[in-house]
């Protein structure tokens, strides 16, 4: 665990960057600082490693004041990914990766086979082990700074703006690595970013800090949008609030039904007397094809035969409320189709059940 413990930082022009931030930031989860520009993120985040020293207050690494440790022998433990990357442009990948393991005094065999591992592991295709920086995307730099900072196997990660300087579908897909190599590794992360929706998907917890670096609120990102704690944190979050709610929201409370999916080969005679307006026509193994009207069935024929309109779909059990209220959103028939992980229709959510489940949520709680 890491604890801020009324910590200041002031520069000697007399700058306060940080004013009395108490906090804490357990063991094994991602912790993201996140504010307007100048509010003391960047230094918050560097006083953890000692790049820059607090000047009042301590910050505890596992209990011990990091400022009994001395530099580098604290850095070896805390990896640091900086916005683009901060390679070394005449090194290769594969050397930039193995850096700490090279000055750590691994042989070199041993240092270049842990780097080709963690290219692998972000997801980078080993040809470009070979690369230097310049070759690479901005993309796949970032990829390149994050192996490197793991290559020690270091508790800790600090991360600076790591992914503001590509473009929005790479920042969504590092945002998602990320996630995904989090599950696996399980380490102290603090992720500095001036933007909430990053904040918010990546966070386990959110602390949002104010100019003069004073700690406005410290939370889940549920209850950061369910509960601002007060004008400032809420404006910060933006429009939308509630609709981003939704997404933390497990579909599971949703009711299903599942009379309204009909086999593609199915004969229209036996549908056009139900009073339902629409019915969602799946194929041989029940995926979804689209949404039948049924007031404007064929005379004679298959549901094959008949042309479908558009629908959604959402994963029942892993998408949140707002994807199955977006999957709806997309259907002429306004129900969303619920589907397994293999994609075989589960049932339809109508407007009723979505409603129904809505209203459970509606009003700042039950998130
Ligand atoms: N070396 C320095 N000397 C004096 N003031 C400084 C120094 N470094 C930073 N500051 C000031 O401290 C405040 C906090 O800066 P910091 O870089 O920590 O903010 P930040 O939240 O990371 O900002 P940004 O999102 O713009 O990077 C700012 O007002 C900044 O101008």
């Amino acid at each position: 665990m890491i604890k801020f413990d009324r910590v200041t930082k002031r520069y000697a022009d007399g700058t306060v960057a940080v004013d009395d931030l108490s906090l804490e930031v357990p063991t094994g989860e991602i912790t993201v600082f996140v504010g307007p520009s100048g509010c003391g993120k960047t230094t918050s985040l560097r006083m953890i490693n000692r790049m820059i020293d607090a000047t009042e207050g301590q910050i505890l690494l596992d209990g011990v004041d990091v400022k009994t440790i001395d530099p580098p022998t604290l850095r070896r433990g805390i990896g640091y990914v900086i916005q683009q990357a901060g390679l070394f442009p005449h090194r290769k990948i594969v050397d930039n990766v193995a850096t700490v393991p090279y000055l750590l005094g691994w042989d070199r065999k041993k240092a270049r086979d842990r780097a080709m591992e963690l290219l692998e592991r972000v997801g980078l295709d080993l040809k470009m082990a070979d690369r230097y920086p310049f070759q690479l995307s901005g993309g796949q730099q970032q990829r390149v700074g994050v192996a490197r900072a793991l290559a020690a196997d270091p508790p800790v990660l600090l991360m600076d703006e790591p992914f503001s300087a590509v473009d929005p579908i790479v920042r969504t897909s590092l945002q998602e690595e990320l996630l995904r190599l989090q599950a696996e590794l399980n380490k102290t992360i603090v992720f500095v970013t001036h933007d909430i929706d990053e904040a918010i998907k990546l966070g386990d917890r959110v602390a949002v800090l104010r100019v003069g670096g004073r700690l406005a609120q410290l939370a889940d990102p549920p209850t950061l949008l369910a509960r601002p704690a007060d004008d400032f944190v809420r404006e910060f979050l933006g429009r939308d609030r509630g609709i981003r709610r939704l997404s933390f929201v497990s579909d599971e409370g949703l009711r299903l039904r599942a009379d309204l999916t009909v086999s593609a080969s199915a004969d229209v005679s036996t549908v056009r007397g139900t009073d339902e307006p629409w019915l969602a026509v799946v194929d041989g193994e029940n995926r979804p094809l689209g949404w039948a009207s049924v007031k404007d069935l064929p005379d004679a024929g298959t549901l094959a035969d008949v042309r479908l309109a558009p629908y959604g779909t959402f994963v029942r059990g892993r998408d949140s409320l707002r994807g199955a209220l977006d999957a709806a959103l997309l259907s002429p028939s306004g129900s969303a189709i619920a589907v397994d992980e293999e994609g075989r229709a589960e049932g339809v959510a109508t407007r009723e059940a979505l409603d129904e489940a809505l209203g459970k949520v509606a009003g700042g709680v039950g998130a």
